[in-house]
């Protein structure tokens, strides 16, 4: 029976513990692993003439003597397609691009899943004929506004605009208002072959339907009354860059058509113009609407949804990724005291966890407000609950609806002090709980109340007696 020649793969770290944890992993899905504490010497034995090759090799970015992107570069004037894999410490967006734009083929954020590190060795060692990036010819004129995020949507996500750093295809984000829409497409266009060309952004649904056109396309003097001057529109604004269609789901029919002109032909009228005038603009629209249903209704034009829709981002309520709320708490508190000039604020544990079970409805914008309130309203350096603003306090009616939070909240607390085996004594109140409400429900006829508990009539007696419930 033929057998399967095992991957190879080169590992440097100088972190020893992590050298091991990889390379057994590795190993044990099979793979042939070299781990290297110094990348000098991984690039010594890839100029070894008697030492096989890796198909691919997994760096970390930070080492003593030459680094992570060092090695890059270096491996890549020698073999220009050998994959490299950088492990990143940091789950922000930075370091993400950095990753992608020094050539790496991807990136792996620590703390690392063994089996996500297992799956992107292998796939890189399966497209080891991948041609490696360059290092961005042009760097960003200023540096992007950071991305947080560390849960696994938004890790999805750099990856994606990472992927797309190369083109300048058009893209459609959509995502609850407060998402980071915004925020998307400038890091969209940062990480762009357009990065040191304009980036403009228009909120289509601030602007009076009957001045968009004009601030679109622009117009020629004497067009309309009130037009004494000819008037460059955004879409020349942009040329060569990048132009921000925000909420793009509230444009009017007519513009719309005229959008789709321009996404086809490349070029338009100013209001009033004879000439037509040609530019390079790369669309980046969002939307928190369902496009699709607009679509459906009519609203919106299918062909320019469509040419919108090329490539779709869609970005995470918070709500549903709930282990970014605290990392972005903290982030949003450090700007806070840097931008109001006032100490940094703590949160204590209570309302950490507090915060975690919130439904967020203005997402990472109403986060960050809070922040800034925080920063100046509570008293002490550490948050307590009396500081959070009241629009976070929960009522009666919503907390009893919220039991399972709640009883999240005073566990965790309990763990904090230093309980321990805490189940012993909330199991069996639990169990109390349950039992008087069955018994209620069948007036008190045990048999019954067996029934919609799942319980035998033995464990009810037993439980009766052990619970010393009524
Ligand atoms: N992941 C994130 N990391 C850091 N800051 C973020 C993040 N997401 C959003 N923000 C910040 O939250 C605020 C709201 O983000 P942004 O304006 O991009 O949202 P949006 O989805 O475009 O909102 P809208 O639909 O209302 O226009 C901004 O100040 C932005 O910098």
């Amino acid at each position: 029976m033929p057998t399967r020649k095992p991957e190879k793969l080169w590992i440097v770290d100088d972190d020893q513990s992590i050298r091991w944890v990889l390379q057994k992993a590795l190993e044990k899905a099979g793979m042939d692993v070299r781990a290297y504490e110094f990348a000098s010497d991984l690039i010594r034995d890839l100029n070894d003439a008697d030492v096989e090759n890796p198909e691919a090799v997994i760096s970390d970015i930070r080492m003593p003597g030459m680094s992570g992107f060092e090695l890059i570069k270096e491996i890549h004037s020698l073999y220009p397609d050998l994959p490299v894999i950088i492990m990143t410490a940091h789950s922000d967006m930075d370091s993400a691009m950095s990753a992608y734009e020094s050539g790496a083929f991807e990136y792996l954020p620590k703390p690392f899943d063994i089996n996500e590190a297992t799956e992107l060795a292998r796939r890189a060692c399966s497209i080891n004929k991948v041609k490696s990036g360059q290092v961005a010819e042009n760097a960003p004129l200023d540096s992007p506004q950071e991305i947080i995020g560390q849960s696994v949507a938004m890790q999805e996500l750099f990856r994606s605009i990472g992927r797309l750093s190369k083109t300048s295809i058009s893209v459609l984000i959509t995502g609850e208002s407060g998402t980071g829409k915004e925020l998307v497409a400038k890091a969209l266009h940062t990480h762009s072959p357009r990065a040191n060309r304009t980036f403009i952004a228009i909120n289509t649904a601030a602007i009076p339907k009957e001045l968009l056109e004009s601030e679109l396309f622009g117009h020629e003097k004497g067009s309309f009354t009130g037009a004494q001057t000819q008037r460059i529109g955004r879409f020349e604004q942009a040329d060569g860059g990048t132009l921000f269609l925000d909420e793009i789901g509230d444009m009017p029919a007519e513009l719309q058509t005229r959008l789709l002109r321009v996404l086809a032909d490349g070029e338009f009228y100013r209001v009033g113009g004879t000439k037509a005038i040609k530019v390079d603009v790369r669309v980046v629209a969002a939307t928190h609407q369902n496009l699709e249903e607009h679509v459906k209704n009519g609203t919106f034009r299918e062909d320019l949804f469509h040419r919108l829709n090329v490539i779709r981002l869609q970005i995470p309520a918070l709500r549903e990724r709930d282990e970014d709320i605290i990392v972005l708490l903290n982030h949003f508190l450090a700007q806070a005291a840097i931008e109001l000039n006032a100490e940094q604020k703590r949160l204590s544990n209570e309302v950490s966890d507090y915060l975690q079970t919130l439904e967020w409805p203005g997402n990472v914008r109403q986060l960050e407000n809070v922040s800034r309130w925080l920063t100046v309203m509570a008293t002490g350096s550490e948050i307590t609950m009396e500081d959070l603003p009241q629009e976070l306090k929960q009522s009666d009616e919503q907390k009893a609806s919220n039991w399972e939070a709640l009883l999240f909240q005073n566990l965790l607390q309990r763990l904090n002090r230093g309980d321990t085996r805490i189940l012993d004594d909330v199991t069996p109140k639990f169990e109390t709980i349950a039992l008087n409400a069955a018994l209620q429900k069948t007036g008190g006829r045990k048999k019954d109340a067996a029934e919609l508990l799942g319980w035998g009539r033995n464990t009810l007696t037993r439980k009766l007696k052990e619970l010393d419930a009524s």
